[in-house]
């Protein structure tokens, strides 16, 4: 499972998660402006916007899955698996393969207004990159400062929503996965009061009563609920550092511990890498499961007028500051 997030203080912020029993083995990925990328349809772009992100980089292709551009829009994939369906090829539209969908956008919108248009005109195919790495089942994020929409391309056709929660995981389809929202609508950060009975004595009789019936466990739905109501909820000051701690404590909320998630006799799904992502920067932020210290790469201290994938593998060994 993985769960994707936005936040906004000063600058723009945008992070997942990535919960899984193995790695495809990522690296942060930026591609510079002058990177000739192939579309698979549309042919090679010379020049665009330089982007950064996470990605498993196939024959020097960034395969991205969470990523950021220079103008401060951010995109991440998250798996749908049993709803995402793409369309065959439709030459009346931008034909897109779905492994190049992130840098499509990215690379061509500043905004997700921009974003929004140039879906209009796409066309979401299923051709797998390669017999290796065969189509994943995916929605999307995109967000910026001032909007946030997911796109779910399905059976019925691609369709794009506003996204005022400015979170997303699994399954369900993101109407249905707003909809079980109307079951929370009475969570709330501060104390309840007694309004189940005035023929009981009942008590506050700890912090935190407000959120009870928010739920703990994995599932999609849960961590969609869990992580909405962090985040929105959230307050923090608007310095680098405090944004960037209290983004990494917002997908705290729904961190996969090994042992939790059972997918296969013997195999745990974990939260592989944590992102958080400053867009306005563009700054990639990241811990990993071994690794809780957070680390940065920022795309402005590499040369964004290169023509090369720029890669940095994580950095995956756990730290520990002696304090004696
Ligand atoms: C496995 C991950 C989702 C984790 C997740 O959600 N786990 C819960 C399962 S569940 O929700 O409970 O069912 C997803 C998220 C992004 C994906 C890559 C996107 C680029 C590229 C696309 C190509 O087409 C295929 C290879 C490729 C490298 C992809 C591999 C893999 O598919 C990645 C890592």
């Amino acid at each position: 499972m993985c769960t994707a997030a936005t936040y906004q203080t000063k600058d723009f912020y945008m992070g997942r998660t990535l919960d899984y029993e193995f790695s495809y083995g990522e690296q942060i990925a930026i591609i510079p402006r002058n990177y000739p990328i192939k579309f698979h349809y549309a042919g090679t772009m010379e020049h665009h916007y330089a982007c950064i992100g996470m990605a498993h980089v196939a024959n020097g292709y960034p395969l991205y899955y969470d990523a950021a551009n220079e103008k401060g829009l951010g995109m991440a994939g998250l798996n749908f698996v049993g709803n995402a369906a793409y369309a065959d090829v439709d030459n009346e539209k931008e034909n897109v393969a779905q492994y190049e969908f992130i840098p499509w956008i990215l690379t061509q919108c500043a905004t997700v207004e921009d974003a929004k248009k140039k879906l209009k005109e796409m066309n979401l195919t299923g051709i797998p990159f390669s017999a290796q790495l065969p189509t994943a089942q995916l929605h999307w994020i995109i967000a910026d400062k001032d909007g946030c929409i997911v796109v779910e391309s399905m059976a019925d056709g691609l369709h794009v929503y506003d996204n005022p929660a400015g979170v997303l995981t699994n399954n369900p389809p993101f109407p249905q996965q707003m909809f079980l929202m109307n079951q929370y609508m009475n969570l709330s950060p501060k104390q309840p009061e007694n309004l189940f009975s005035d023929k009981l004595p009942l008590t506050t009789y700890s912090r935190g009563m407000g959120a009870l019936g928010l739920p703990g466990d994995l599932s999609s739905t849960s961590r969609f609920a869990r992580v909405a109501f962090t985040r929105l909820n959230s307050r923090s000051e608007d310095t680098e550092k405090a944004s960037v701690s209290q983004f990494f404590h917002i997908l705290g909320s729904v961190d996969q511990q090994r042992g939790c998630c059972e997918v296969a006799e013997g195999k745990y799904e974990i939260t592989i890498y944590t992102s958080c992502c400053n867009t306005t920067k563009g700054i990639y932020y990241y811990t990993t499961y071994e690794n809780p210290q957070i680390t940065a790469v920022n795309m402005h201290a590499t040369d964004l007028n290169g023509t090369e994938v720029v890669s940095y593998p994580m950095l995956q060994d756990t730290e520990i500051r002696y304090q004696n």
